[in-house]
């Protein structure tokens, strides 16, 4: 049956089991400022809210960042903060988080969360294409070295994001990309998606999570959460 509606966020379809999730293990565990900002997006921002990860998700980020030790890390798509903030609140006092995005008032708007939190010293914003700044690090000497990074911006872009990553994400490092089940239509017909913005993204993410299978300078773990999380290890 087509679908003329954005679906609900996130590929888990029984709402009862994703509620239960997150008013028994996150949102208790949700720090106070990333709530005020959680709540601010949707204010400003109504459905569009939803661009940002879910606190289910968030907390598993941040697990991962200090499982790692990672202390210098990057992200390409940061619209009001959410995940930058998590990730900024996640690593040591002298780790830095560098958030790439085209937008700059969405973040703007984040920011009296994360200074209100005191964290902002540890983010470096960067406003640009996303592709241009990866091009721009790569071309530097030396260029720089990052433990983790966390990719969430325009899907068609991931199979060259990967590339480029895979040549500042230090080896052992880990690249994760955001979104890859995209809402479960990836185990769909392309006609039973009726939006073309949505349909583009599916096969964009189809031929990403491909590619990525097949990469062999990677460990791979495609983790259920959110919309579908793909971590990377770089091996080579
Ligand atoms: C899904 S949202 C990011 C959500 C964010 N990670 C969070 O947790 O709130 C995607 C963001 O990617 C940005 N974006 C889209 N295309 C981009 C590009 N080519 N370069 C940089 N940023 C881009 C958009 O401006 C938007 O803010």
């Amino acid at each position: 049956m087509a679908k003329f509606l954005i679906p609900s966020k996130g590929i888990l379809k029984n709402d009862d089991l994703k509620k239960y999730i997150l008013e028994t293990t996150a949102y208790p565990r949700e720090h106070e400022q990333l709530k005020k900002l959680r709540e601010a997006t949707v204010h400003k921002y109504g459905n569009l809210s939803e661009m940002g990860v879910p606190v289910d998700e968030g907390l598993f980020l941040s697990m991962l960042i200090k499982m790692m030790n990672a202390k210098n890390t990057l992200e390409l798509g940061v619209f009001t903060g959410y995940s930058l903030f998590t990730t900024a609140l996640a690593l040591p006092e002298d780790g830095r988080v560098t958030g790439i995005d085209i937008d700059k008032e969405a973040y703007e708007m984040g920011l009296e969360f994360i200074k209100n939190a005191g964290v902002d010293h540890k983010i470096n914003f960067i406003q640009s294409d996303c592709l241009q700044a990866l091009d721009k690090m790569l071309s530097e000497d030396p260029k720089p070295e990052f433990d983790f990074a966390f990719v969430d911006a325009d899907k068609p872009d991931y199979a060259n994001i990967h590339e480029r990553l895979m040549k500042l994400v230090k080896v052992g490092g880990i690249i994760a990309f955001d979104n890859t089940l995209w809402f479960g239509f990836v185990a769909e017909c392309e006609e039973s998606v009726a939006d073309p913005h949505l349909r583009v993204n599916r096969k964009a993410l189809m031929d990403l999570n491909k590619q990525l299978a097949s990469d062999p300078r990677i460990e791979l773990s495609q983790v259920s959460i959110g919309d579908g999380v793909t971590l990377c290890r770089r091996l080579v």
